[in-house]
């Protein structure tokens, strides 16, 4: 059927109206587009993404082309994220980071204050996220089966020799999943068991939560603020298996109080980031 001239103009302006009346009416259509419009950009930049690093093959140095292609996401979402504690990253050596993880959004904070030379470990159904998973993988990311823990532990175990051999720091989501509840789930034990055979330290990260901008229950996505906040490194030098459970046990404890610190959505009753002069202002 062929439509006389102008109408794809037509159309698509119907379109635009349709949306911006959603996006103007509905908070709930506001956020789908928002989402989608996120993954859509990590799509595309992933694109981009792709020659550029082709060219090493995979390399854990381009990690940081995909870093500073994301860096400016943040600022089309209007969301300040506020680095506190950067200078606990150890400047040479291996280290694993930990880090809890509400969203996808994770993605902005981790950039932020992603160290050289460090590759997360993801689940393996990213690897198929188009782009972004071949991305992923010329980057470095390391790809874990969660449906096959025989698996997961020795691509684990294997990550604990290449930390060494390599100089790399792996960082690692102990809560296993995204957890959109506004605190943080059990920690599984796969990080820990990691730095104790590389006998390295763990570096503990805090994202404040999100719910005072985000909430994928109530779909809502607004602008705000997020503090990303490093821990001192926690050493595993002389620890064994044996000490795994307690010391996962320590490292949440100690990240679950700084969140709620930090925190300013009334869970965790901090608001350090909301006082000028609190203890949020100052440099840690
Ligand atoms: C521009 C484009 C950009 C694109 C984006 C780029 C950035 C991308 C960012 C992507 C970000 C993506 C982010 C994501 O994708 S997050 C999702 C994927 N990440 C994870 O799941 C990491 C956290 N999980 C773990 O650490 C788990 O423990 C693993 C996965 C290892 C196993 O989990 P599973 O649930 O199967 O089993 P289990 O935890 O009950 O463990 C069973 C037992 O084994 C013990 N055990 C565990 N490990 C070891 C070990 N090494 N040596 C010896 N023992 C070990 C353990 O203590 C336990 O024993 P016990 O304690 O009960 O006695
Ligand atoms: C041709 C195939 C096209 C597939 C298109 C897929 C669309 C995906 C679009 C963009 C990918 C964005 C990459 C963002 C990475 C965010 C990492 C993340 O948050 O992973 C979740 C994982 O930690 C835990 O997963 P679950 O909470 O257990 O679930």
């Amino acid at each position: 059927m062929e439509l006389w001239p102008g109408a794809w103009t037509a159309l698509l302006l119907l379109l635009l109206l349709l949306l911006s009346t959603l996006w103007f009416c509905s908070s709930s259509a506001k956020y789908f587009m928002k989402m989608a419009f996120y993954n859509g950009w990590i799509l595309f930049l992933a694109i981009l993404a792709i020659p550029v690093c082709a060219v090493r093959g995979r390399n854990v140095e381009n990690m940081k082309i995909l870093r500073l292609l994301l860096l400016h996401v943040k600022y089309l979402y209007g969301i300040r994220v506020e680095v506190r504690g950067a200078h606990h990253f150890p400047p040479t050596q291996p280290y694993v980071v930990v880090s809890n993880h509400q969203s996808s959004l994770d993605l902005l904070g981790m950039m932020e204050v992603l160290p050289d030379r460090c590759v997360p470990i993801a689940k393996r159904e990213l690897l198929w996220a188009g782009s972004a998973g071949l991305a992923c993988w010329l980057a470095g990311v390391i790809f874990i089966d969660r449906k096959r823990t025989g698996d997961a532990i020795s691509v684990m175990s294997e990550v604990a020799q290449t930390l060494l051999t390599q100089d790399v720091r792996v960082w690692v989501f102990p809560e296993g999943t995204r957890n959109h509840n506004g605190s943080m789930l059990p920690f599984k034990r796969g990080a820990f068991h990691l730095a104790v055979q590389a006998q390295v330290p763990i570096i503990p990260i805090v994202m404040s939560s999100y719910q005072d901008f985000y909430s994928k229950k109530e779909r809502r996505f607004t602008s705000g603020r997020c503090q990303v906040r490093v821990l001192p490194p926690v050493p595993t030098e002389g620890l064994t298996p044996d000490d795994v459970p307690a010391l996962a046990d320590r490292v949440r404890h100690s990240m679950l109080t700084i969140f709620r610190e930090i925190s300013t959505d009334g869970l965790g009753g901090g608001d350090c980031l909301k006082k000028p002069g609190g203890a949020g202002e100052a440099r840690l």
